[in-house]
């Protein structure tokens, strides 16, 4: 049956708007809809760009770019590709907080999400099938919204985190954006402003826990495989105690991966690899602090560890680089309320003359030594001046890297840490951060950010039709970007920086891809990864409209 024009024009997917030709607008109804005058995308663009300028705020201008999103799928990538940089911050992270913060106010429009509840188990197969509306969906974001990059548990609000990363993996990579699916799973929520906003839009009751709730997780993930067997399940800003839990029980069952435990791990573990190159030093040489030892922390101790391993330490040697710090501080073997993934990296009492002491970032600082310390507690301005010294005094070349996000949870900003350590410092941060002048050099200051390499990892499962994703893949994707940095100018970022998140995503798409092929983990025969990389890129130009 023909379209009418207004379904036309009201598929993101479909709209061209004013660039639908003479030819498109006699052949399919659009005659008259719109003003006569035929724009290329490219004119198109330039207007939409005017409108984002005008708009005076962050939070404006994304709320406008939503808006072109949910109008015009392709005019909104297109722009998105001419302006990267500029947009990750309004599109992602960090504006992509206050949208959260602000959802039910805010509230328009669902976004072809998935919102699954927890309180309707039997609509949960119904729910997908609608929100997918028959499309081939190949990637789902879901999110449980517990743990919301650090600001906690935004409950249903929480979806638009995976509306976002959705955007980043189309911007960066080119996945098809008709085929993928953001999922909030509503499980309750135990944010008590949200509970008693009359505005709230989520189920309005405490989260759920145990058995139900993974009862509904395993339903979830058998259903989404039987609707989308092609499809990889990336696991995105679910609490400490669920998110290692869930990735365990499925992670050699079906293509999957965490994005805050393996997607961290690798970014971070690529800066420190770009880190070594810049000042020749050896990982194997390193004191590895973490300070905020949950789920990205964890993860990122596992990824340096499994590094450190295949640079020839035994798991024994390996692990004796790691001081884990969290709300107790030092994690040693008899700390209280230990997780599962922090037991791995407990030290021993017997080590230090002084334990009961070492309840702080200071005092362990200042018994470790570290040489590499990294952020992930969600503690803004934890890494104070006092501590950077004292770290910087026996370190040639501190590596610190304050990840928590978003920006005004950061453990430490760029500038500060330059200064504090009079250059020395290898800084790379989880929000963007400008470029420090600091004594008459330029000090560029890397994006440890997970967008860097999900979208390459995730694009690269996809394309190579990968059955699971493992440790190799892993490693490969965090030694093709942890390769790409320039060692001769001083100042030089220890990672890429996001101008080139295009190139470099697709170079880790072709690794991970090339990973899948080497250990026959492809579903699909596939001889020449980066002709499949190629064929399934999704570009965002318009296409002859054809609705046969
Ligand atoms: N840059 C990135 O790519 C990236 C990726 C993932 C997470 N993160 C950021 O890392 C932070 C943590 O995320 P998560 O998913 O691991 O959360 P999480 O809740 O699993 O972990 C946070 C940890 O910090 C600990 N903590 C809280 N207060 C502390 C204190 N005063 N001292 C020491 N430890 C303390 C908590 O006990 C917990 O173990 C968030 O801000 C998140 O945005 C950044
Ligand atoms: O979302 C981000 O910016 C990175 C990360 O996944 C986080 O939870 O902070
Ligand atoms: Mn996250």
């Amino acid at each position: 049956m023909a379209l009418s024009a207004q379904e036309i024009l009201n598929n993101p997917f479909l709209n061209k708007n004013t660039a639908f030709t003479k030819e498109e607008r006699k052949a399919f109804n659009l005659e008259g809809v719109l003003p006569p005058t035929v724009r290329t995308i490219e004119e198109q663009a330039v207007q939409v760009y005017g409108q984002y300028q005008s708009k005076p705020t962050d939070l404006e201008k994304r709320i406008f770019l939503m808006n072109l999103f949910n109008t015009n799928r392709t005019l909104f990538y297109h722009l998105m590709s001419e302006h990267v940089v500029e947009f990750m911050p309004i599109v992602y992270d960090p504006t992509v907080a206050d949208s959260i913060e602000q959802y039910n106010e805010l509230f328009l429009k669902p976004q072809d999400a998935a919102f699954l509840s927890i309180d309707e188990p039997e609509n949960l197969e119904a729910t997908l099938k609608n929100a997918a509306g028959g499309r081939d969906i190949r990637l789902i974001v879901v999110t449980d919204s517990e743990g919301i990059l650090g600001i906690g548990d935004w409950g249903v609000n929480g979806v638009d985190i995976a509306i976002g990363k959705l955007m980043v993996y189309t911007a960066a990579a080119g996945v098809n954006p008709a085929q993928v699916l953001p999922v909030v799973i509503d499980a309750g929520t135990n944010n008590e402003k949200l509970l008693n906003d009359p505005l709230y839009l989520g189920n309005r009751h405490k989260r759920v826990r145990g058995a139900e709730y993974y009862d509904f997780i395993d339903q979830f993930v058998k259903t989404s495989v039987k609707l989308f067997p092609e499809a990889l399940l990336h696991w995105e800003d679910f609490g400490r105690s669920n998110a290692a839990t869930i990735l365990e029980k499925y992670q050699d069952k079906i293509t999957t991966f965490n994005d805050d435990i393996q997607g961290t791990g690798i970014v971070v573990l690529a800066g420190l690899l770009g880190a070594m190159n810049i000042s020749k030093e050896k990982l194997t040489d390193q004191r590895v602090l973490i300070f905020g030892a949950g789920t990205a922390g964890v993860g990122i101790s596992n990824q340096i560890l499994d590094e450190l391993k295949r640079q020839g330490l035994s798991e024994e040697e390996a692990k004796s680089h790691f001081f884990l710090v969290d709300k107790q501080g030092l994690l040693f073997s008899d700390t209280p309320d230990l997780t599962p993934g922090q037991k791995a990296f407990v030290r021993q009492r017997s080590e230090f003359k002084n334990s009961e002491e070492l309840t702080s970032l200071e005092a362990v600082v200042k018994a470790v030594h570290p040489t590499i310390m990294i952020g992930t507690s969600t503690q803004p301005g934890a890494f104070k001046e006092s501590i950077i010294k004292e770290m910087a005094a026996h370190a040639d070349r501190p590596v610190i890297f304050p990840l928590s996000n978003p920006t005004k949870l950061a453990e430490a900003k760029a500038e500060d840490l330059i200064a504090w350590t009079d250059g020395k410092a290898l800084v790379a941060t989880g929000i963007p951060a400008a470029p420090v002048e600091f004594k008459g050099v330029t000090y560029e200051i890397g994006q440890a950010n997970n967008a860097l390499m999900y979208p390459g990892l995730g694009f690269g499962i996809i394309a190579s039709t990968a059955k699971r994703v493992n440790g190799e893949m892993l490693s490969q994707a965090a030694h093709a970007l942890g390769g790409i940095v320039d060692t001769t100018q001083p100042g030089a970022a220890v990672l890429p920086p996001v101008a080139k998140l295009t190139e470099f995503s697709q170079t880790i798409a072709e690794v991970v891809g090339q990973s899948v092929l080497d250990q026959k983990l492809n579903k699909e025969a596939i001889t020449d990864i980066k002709q499949a990389v190629v064929d399934m890129k999704w570009e965002p130009k318009y296409t002859e409209l054809s609705l046969g």
